[in-house]
């Protein structure tokens, strides 16, 4: 893995099994697979923005599952935040995602529980102990994402856009070295998805990366950075500048 990169992946390819409860066989033989993604290779290092574009279909999420050991990589090499992909065995993956933060288009907040509580389940199951840090850990990130004074608030009290951050909020409570954001202005409307760019923009200022699947070309003319496209099975990094037209 290159020192400075928190994800590189080389030569890989992306299979989905037909049948998702044969994991086993499907590491030993790619016959019931259908391929996603081929060549594929991609180095991400700290502070980027990057964004994946591509036709629905077209395996922006099928990466991103990679990334996260949702799905195993059997073809080529891959590494996250120190994780060789390759060789992660099932119980190491909750350690490979508190390196990362997951965000996703519809929030997946728990919906019985508020603000606070949501925050807090996370730090408790990845091993938080401490009352006074997890209050302070979420005041950090509540402030972080804009979100101060609205802990006892239940989920469906907060608009799309401070559902959001809170499920980003969410994302940075491990301190993650890269956010996988898929589609997370996809429920929003023009002026929230604007705050949410904004706040991933100022996520990966402070170092962390950022990798976001979006359909949202609006988006990425505002705020232009490295962009890789996917298109019938491969992917390509494109100069997004130039053909926006800047
Ligand atoms: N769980 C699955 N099992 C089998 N095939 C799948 C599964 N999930 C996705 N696929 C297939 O993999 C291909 C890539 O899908 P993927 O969801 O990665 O695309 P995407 O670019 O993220 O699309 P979208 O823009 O709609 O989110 C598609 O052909 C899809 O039908």
């Amino acid at each position: 893995m290159e020192p400075n990169a928190v994800v590189e992946l080389r030569n890989v390819s992306i299979y989905h099994t037909r049948d998702s409860f044969k994991e086993a066989s499907f590491r030993k033989k790619r016959d019931n697979c259908d391929l996603v993604l081929s060549d594929v290779n991609l180095t991400v290092r700290p502070g980027e923005l990057v964004y994946l574009i591509g036709r629905v279909g077209s395996g922006k999420s099928s990466l991103m599952k990679t990334l996260y050991a949702e799905l195993p990589l059997v073809e080529g090499e891959g590494w996250v935040a120190g994780f060789d992909l390759t060789k992660i065995r099932r119980k190491d993956i909750p350690y490979l995602r508190r390196r990362m933060g997951i965000v996703f288009q519809d929030y997946q907040l728990l919906t019985d529980r508020n603000v606070f509580q949501n925050l807090q389940f996370v730090l408790k199951a990845t091993g938080w102990k401490n009352d006074m840090e997890i209050k302070n850990k979420i005041a950090e990130v509540l402030n972080e994402v804009g979100l101060v004074n609205k802990e006892y608030k239940m989920p469906f009290q907060l608009s799309g856009g401070e559902q959001q951050r809170l499920s980003i909020a969410r994302a940075l409570l491990n301190n993650p070295q890269v956010i996988l954001a898929d589609e997370p202005t996809g429920n929003l409307d023009p002026a929230a998805s604007d705050g949410i760019m904004q706040l991933f923009r100022a996520i990966a200022g402070n170092g962390c990366a950022v990798i976001m699947a979006t359909h949202n070309i609006g988006n990425i003319q505002q705020y232009p950075s490295r962009t890789i496209r996917f298109n019938q099975g491969q992917i390509e990094e494109i100069d997004i500048v130039s053909i926006l037209g800047y």
